[in-house]
């Protein structure tokens, strides 16, 4: 295992991560984002001048997580529109780029409204660009406001369910300030348990076989000078059994009526853990990520990754800093003509999830009326 100690006095913060922005350098507008796939070993950006260049970003992990590729997806139709593309052809384009995190069709619709919308009322091509890059940057806002009250929620309820001194927290794959426009999902409530003093361990799960975990989390823990310890997925179990986890904080890409949960491949094994040794399984997220128009879990769509990426070891920037092959290329291990099973995520049921966290409070039982009468009441808050 590899063995992390928090190394930083309390109170110094890391600069914020360049996720993801926009520019507007004399050649055209553009989206910088912080390329994912090289992380940890070298910090590149990616400018993505067109559509095209973004949907391959999403595509091959570049830019990744639910609320983030929400922000991507928002900001693609403005980046169409401000270019002079043809905005409907990217708006098609990138919500079919991955299919299981509701928000990347919210956010593509969500700026696409606002474009169609001006564009009615006369506007011209720079306004109506305009309006659509407005759209975006209100998400972007709204994400990094749903982050700090998801961390405070979700602080409180780690509070009330396991009372007493530092926490041990397992979690898996990734969901700080690399997939959202503030400190994220079920990473910001360990980062403000750390913050407070709070926690004793983040226990970090690899998260095959892309490694969110192995290479994003341990990333932004270390950052922040967390103490945390990196496990093999398949060394979960004997975590739980060992007493060694206090509780499960986990982020999810969609939450269907019902309360089930879509998230990383390798959330639905942990929860079944979870229950098994009685340790409370939270999961964080923003309503952003609810999705009311799909009943249940079996009517989610989860994403079917090629079998190259488990037959293969496929994160070549941590293999080979420097190189240029991006993901899809990496070392074999396992005989040509292997075939893989790999889905990109999982569904939990709700009778596994202890807390839904939102930044509007938390829901426990989780139930589907409970989720309905909460993104009701936020529907009242935004409106009033
Ligand atoms: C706040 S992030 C929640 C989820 O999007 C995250 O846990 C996750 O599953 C990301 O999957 P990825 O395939 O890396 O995009």
């Amino acid at each position: 295992m590899a063995d992390q100690d928090a190394q930083f006095p309390a109170g110094a913060e890391p600069p914020a991560l360049p996720t993801l922005r926009w520019e507007e350098p004399p050649e055209g507008p553009v989206l910088v984002l912080l390329d994912q796939t090289r992380l940890p070993a070298e910090e590149v950006e990616l400018v993505c001048t067109d559509v095209p260049a973004l949907v391959q970003a999403i595509q091959v992990l570049a830019v990744r997580g639910a609320p983030l590729l929400g922000l991507a997806g928002a900001y693609g139709v403005a980046l169409a529109a401000a270019r002079g593309y043809d905005v409907e052809e990217a708006v098609a384009l990138l919500e079919r780029a991955r299919p299981t995190a509701v928000n990347l069709g919210s956010g593509v619709r969500h700026a696409a409204a606002a474009y169609r919308e001006a564009v009615a009322k006369g506007a011209g091509s720079e306004q109506a660009a305009a309006s659509a890059l407005a759209a975006a940057r209100e998400l972007h806002r709204a994400d990094a406001e749903a982050s700090v009250r998801m961390a405070a929620h979700g602080l409180a309820l780690l509070q009330e369910l396991v009372p007493g001194g530092g926490h041990r927290i397992l979690t898996h794959c990734n969901t700080g300030a690399l997939v959202s426009g503030g400190e994220g999902t079920a990473f910001a409530v360990a980062l403000a348990a750390h913050r407070t003093g709070r926690l004793r361990r983040l226990w970090v799960d690899e998260t095959r076989p892309l490694l969110q975990g192995a290479r994003l989390t341990t990333y932004e823990a270390a950052r922040h000078g967390m103490a945390y310890t990196l496990l093999t997925d398949n060394a979960a179990g004997s975590l739980f059994a060992a007493g060694e986890v206090d509780a499960v904080l986990i982020g999810a890409d969609r939450i269907a009526a019902d309360g089930s949960v879509a998230n990383k491949v390798g959330s639905y094994p942990l929860a079944v853990l979870a229950k098994y040794h009685h340790v409370p399984f939270i999961v964080v997220a923003p309503l952003s990520t609810v999705d009311l128009a799909t009943p249940d879990g079996a009517s989610i769509e989860v994403e079917q990754r090629s079998g190259q990426e488990v037959t293969e070891f496929t994160v070549p920037s941590v293999l080979v800093a420097g190189s240029d092959a991006g993901i899809g290329a990496g070392m074999p291990v396992a005989p040509l003509g292997t075939q893989a099973y790999n889905p990109a995520f999982d569904v939990t049921p709700p009778e596994l999830v202890t807390a839904i966290v939102t930044e509007q409070g938390a829901i426990s039982p989780v139930t589907g009326a409970a989720l309905a009468d909460l993104c009701a009441r936020s529907r009242q808050v935004t409106i009033s």
